[in-house]
């Protein structure tokens, strides 16, 4: 599995030298050394595993470069841009991150398209364009402040498409381009500044995954000052969520449930090898791109986003995809951030995939349907409960190495990747052949 180190190393972009940050805690407010953790959280060493095939990186590193360029607007062609502080306008800010980057190091003839003074090897241009991108500038935002933005200048807003405990999402046109977008705004004074500099930042540098939400350059405030913003890809279809309810409790069935998770997986181990854990894997978090066969599927939501053995306050909100330990937990109880948390949650969706609805409410052993699995994950009770009956030997294994309130007990998400690819998920069934 590619890195972001790697990536970033193969598109020639030089990361910041500075000091590992002290691990964040949510809920505090926005000091001058909390901003510079914000700004650090890209940096630091990112854990390899040993086990990862020289094969699977060349995948990602395919898939990456597969992965035609495009701006925010879905444009064919891109308008070039007119100067360089246009850059900070959300008009051209409408440009993605990765990839726009992949097209800086990769293509000389995008000279003129990227408005930079012309330099005598090839070397030279990219660093300059390095030093005029604003990708470079993201550990400097106090000095690149958050514009401010006239929305109904720029773009003609749309339908709400979703709601969250932090925001909403909003459909737009770029009134510029003619093409749609999606607009995450961030309602103020209830948001801290913090809160939105932290997850631009982990959306916008994840982007470079085929399989993560592309959200292009820029942080916004409205002009009323009502909200703080940035911009999606539009997804032009539907949530996990509403794709599952869609089946009537049916469930999607083990084919397409196979594809969404070789996406989903492939997106989840990228960000737990930078050491990034989601913390709000759900099926509304799932975005499927394509009306009927699964095969574009994104991971959207970057909100909780936090490095491996951060300390966050857990805050009082259970939902299905919570593992034991999160249920247990009491309000402003401090818990280090772990991978395990997102492996419990790709567990039940896994079910959810496959049943149409949930295991059960909530993890804990007052919810019976869970302690009736845990009994029979402690050998309390032999009988295995029966909505996981349908289930080959292979899948209950994926559910016990994920749904197992032992966390340290949990598969890694290459573990879960490579049983969902490999094996059957559905017992047989055996079909009564007539006889005559
Ligand atoms: N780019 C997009 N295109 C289309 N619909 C989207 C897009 N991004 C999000 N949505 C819809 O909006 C909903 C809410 O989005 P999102 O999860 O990013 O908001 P949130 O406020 O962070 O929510 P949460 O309460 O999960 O933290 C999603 O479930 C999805 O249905």
């Amino acid at each position: 599995m590619e890195t972001l180190g790697r990536v970033w190393n193969r598109l020639s972009i030089r990361r910041p030298t500075i000091a590992t940050p002290e691990p964040v805690e949510e809920e505090d407010d926005m000091t001058p050394e909390k901003t510079r953790e914000v700004f650090q959280m890209f940096n630091g060493t990112p854990t390899r595993r040993k086990s990862e095939s020289a094969h699977h990186h060349r995948a990602i590193l395919n898939q990456m470069e597969n992965h035609q360029p495009r701006n925010a607007t879905q444009s064919p062609k891109r308008q070039p841009r007119i100067s360089e502080s246009s850059m900070d306008t959300p008009g051209s800010s409408l440009r993605r991150n990765s990839t726009e980057t992949h097209v800086f190091a990769n293509r000389a003839h995008l000279h003129s398209d990227i408005n930079v003074p012309a330099c005598s090897s090839e070397d030279d241009r990219i660093s300059t364009i390095r030093r005029n991108s604003l990708f470079v500038k993201r550990g400097s935002v106090t000095m690149e402040p958050i514009k401010k933005v006239d929305l109904e200048a720029v773009y003609t807003v749309n339908k709400q498409l979703g709601t969250g405990r932090f925001g909403y999402i909003k459909l737009a046109e770029h009134k510029q381009s003619k093409h749609r977008i999606a607009i995450k705004f961030f309602p103020r004074p209830q948001t801290k500044q913090t809160d939105f500099v932290r997850e631009y930042n982990y959306s916008f540098f994840l982007s470079p995954h085929q399989n993560i939400i592309d959200t292009y350059e820029g942080m916004f405030q409205s002009s009323d000052d009502t909200a703080y913003f940035f911009v999606q890809e539009f997804c032009p279809r539907a949530s996990l969520r509403e794709a599952v309810e869609a089946t009537n409790q049916a469930g999607i069935g083990e084919a397409n449930t196979k594809k969404v998770f070789a996406a989903v997986l492939s997106a989840i181990e990228f960000m737990h090898d930078e050491n990034l854990v989601h913390r709000n894997l759900k099926a509304e978090n799932i975005l499927i791109f394509d009306a009927n066969d699964y095969s574009k599927v994104k991971v959207t939501d970057f909100g909780l986003t936090r490095k491996v053995d951060t300390t966050v306050k857990y805050l009082e909100y259970v939902n299905n995809y919570h593992a034991a330990e999160l249920c247990d937990t009491v309000v402003n109880e401090k818990l280090v951030v772990n991978k395990s948390t997102d492996i419990w949650a790709l567990g039940i969706i896994f079910f959810y995939c496959m049943k149409g609805k949930f295991p059960w409410q909530k993890a804990s052993i007052m919810c019976k349907p869970y302690w009736e699995w845990e009994q029979w994950l402690k050998r309390k009770n032999p009988a295995l409960p029966k909505k996981f009956n349908p289930f080959s030997e292979k899948a209950l294994k994926l559910f016990k190495k994920s749904l197992t309130p032992r966390f340290k007990d949990r598969w890694s998400a290459k573990d879960m990747r490579k049983c969902l690819v490999k094996e059957k998920l559905l017992k047989s069934v055996k079909v009564a052949v007539p006889y005559y």
